[in-house]
């Protein structure tokens, strides 16, 4: 049996169930192209019966895919894989994918056929689809709920007529792990042809394990995951390839197999995904969450600096993640508190760690998070500078037109000074804001993310917005919060601002003295 893992994706397809609006032709070709440059093998690209649109984009993708394989969806219908056949045709190699209930439920209640009208309907499919590619895909929809007896049956018959991939889908996420690999070894056993095919699993998430029933039928024999990536898809989700692709990486030892994928493309990939798809992704998410590889407690932390592998069981640079973070919370300890301080360039005799630790729980209890400028105001500024603010913002105006212009006028408070600019651009009323205000104050700085959450229901939400700025190699964070967006926007820039120059007074102070 190989020991490779064929990772077979459907984000566009079964993923794209799930979204609350289609995605346009261009927003699935740029998801295919980021695809098949994490090297997935296979990508389901659509069902192109379903619209025209999906024909289109399955034609595009078609056409622009070249080191993945392109696979569509149809029904045991002829006028499906008519048009599946048709869509695909300009790739040079491609797949059909068919797929038919086979549990006793969905035979009777939702088809309304027998068995022997299954096999029939599913042999003639095959045969059909078989005129237009020689690598043909049947999913034996519900098999997790079918017969083993009418599993086997159907399976047997399938690869008799030409079928390359058999998937055994857990379609309503109902299996647990043990019962998936007992379906895999049983057919395993009992069809006697079986090895003439691949064995595919497709499991959803509804009890919370598409992850393990998958990787208890790798254990078991199938060669080909079904998933989508950020787990996307019809109701609770498929399986999360990116979960399925680091778990058979990191526990070769005891799975034994392999996969062709770019692992360090698998976090721009998710991320790229969850943007166009508009499906943020959950912070404890495994592998690509934004605390998957964040340690927030003291005593992770003291053990990560000792030795990363103390709590970490994959280097975050494998999938593409540049930097491992250290939140620093009123659960953080010295360590941690040291570790950002040199980070900075400070020595340990330029501050007290027992005072600065202090200092430093205090505002953490009152802050929630804290960020390596804070504890530089902590350790070098007096209670009052430390809490005075540089930048104010006295007044502001906005107007967006309808060509696309938008102009914003400032007037800030800088220390005692007020400055007034303006600026025009097609960037939207935020960007020319940030950009009249940063006509006053010069800095060199770039947005790296801006997030705009409401906070409250209905018309008395507030805008919360959070940006991140990097300044001379360093980030700033700042946070706005207002009834209008566009004040929270610019509040969050004036944080960001005052929060630099704080970090500003700390260098120039400590050139000023004479001990250093
Ligand atoms: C488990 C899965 O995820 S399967 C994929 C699910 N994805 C989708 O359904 C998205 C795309 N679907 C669509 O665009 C539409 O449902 C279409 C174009 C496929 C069909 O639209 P309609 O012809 O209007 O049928 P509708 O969706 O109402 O009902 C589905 C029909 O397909 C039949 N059907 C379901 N599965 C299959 C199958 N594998 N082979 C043949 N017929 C099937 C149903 O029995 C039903 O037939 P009926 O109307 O004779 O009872
Ligand atoms: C078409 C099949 C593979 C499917 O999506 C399912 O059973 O969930």
């Amino acid at each position: 049996m190989s020991s490779k893992v064929i990772i077979f994706d459907t984000t566009l397809r079964d993923g794209e169930q799930a979204l609350q609006a289609s995605l346009s032709v261009k927003e699935k070709l740029q998801i295919a192209l980021s695809l098949e440059k994490c090297g997935i093998d296979i990508i389901e690209v659509g069902f192109p019966i379903s619209s025209p649109g999906d024909f289109k984009s399955v034609q595009t993708i078609s056409k622009k895919i070249k080191n993945s394989k392109i696979c569509s969806l149809a029904r045991c219908v002829e006028k499906d894989i008519e048009v599946a056949g048709d869509a695909m045709s300009s790739s040079d190699f491609f797949r059909i994918h068919i797929f038919l209930a086979t549990s006793t439920l969905h035979m009777e209640s939702k088809l309304r056929k027998n068995f022997n009208e299954i096999i029939d309907m599913s042999v003639s499919s095959v045969k059909k689809a078989l005129r237009y590619t020689d690598d043909v895909e049947f999913s034996c929809e519900d098999a997790s709920r079918t017969t083993m007896d009418n599993l086997c049956r159907i399976v047997e018959k399938l690869i008799k007529s030409g079928v390359k991939t058999i998937n055994i889908p857990d379609t309503v996420g109902y299996a647990i792990p043990n019962e998936l690999s007992n379906i895999i070894k049983n057919l395993f056993e009992r069809v006697p042809n079986i090895h003439k095919s691949i064995i595919s699993v497709h499991c959803h998430n509804d009890l919370g394990m598409a992850v393990g029933n998958s990787i208890s039928a790798i254990q078991a024999g199938a060669r080909q995951i079904e998933g989508t990536i950020n787990g996307m898809g019809e109701r609770a989700g498929n399986t999360a390839l990116e979960e399925i692709i680091m778990a058979i990486k990191v526990r070769e030892d005891i799975l034994g197999v392999s996969t062709n994928i770019v692992h360090k493309e698998i976090y721009r990939t998710s991320q790229i995904i969850s943007q166009i798809c508009n499906m943020p992704i959950p912070a404890n998410k495994a592998i690509v969450g934004s605390n998957a590889f964040s340690h927030s407690s003291g005593i992770h932390q003291d053990g990560v600096l000792k030795n990363r592998k103390n709590y970490e069981i994959m280097e975050p640079n494998t999938i593409g993640v540049k930097e491992v973070k250290l939140n620093l919370t009123s659960r953080s300890g010295r360590a941690a508190v040291k570790y950002y301080m040199d980070k900075m360039g400070y020595k340990d005799h330029d501050y007290d760690i027992d005072e600065l630790y202090s200092a430093f729980l205090k505002l953490a209890d009152k802050k929630g998070q804290v960020f390596d400028y804070d504890l530089e105001a902590l350790a070098f500024f007096s209670k009052k500078q430390e809490n005075a603010e540089y930048f104010y913002l006295k007044f502001f105006s906005v107007q967006s037109i309808s060509n696309g212009l938008s102009t914003a006028s400032v007037k800030l408070k800088c220390g005692k000074k007020v400055y007034t600019e303006s600026s025009t651009t097609s960037n939207g009323p935020v960007d020319a804001i940030y950009q009249a205000l940063n006509k006053i104050i010069n800095f060199p700085i770039t947005l790296q993310k801006f997030q705009l959450v409401a906070k409250g229901k209905g018309k008395d939400a507030l805008g919360q917005v959070d940006i991140l700025v990097k300044y001379e190699n360093r980030q700033f964070h700042g946070i706005g919060l207002a009834t209008d967006i566009i004040e929270s926007s610019a509040q969050a820039m004036i944080d960001v601002l005052n929060n630099i120059w704080k970090s500003q007074q700390v260098n120039k102070k400590l050139k000023n003295l004479k001990k250093y």
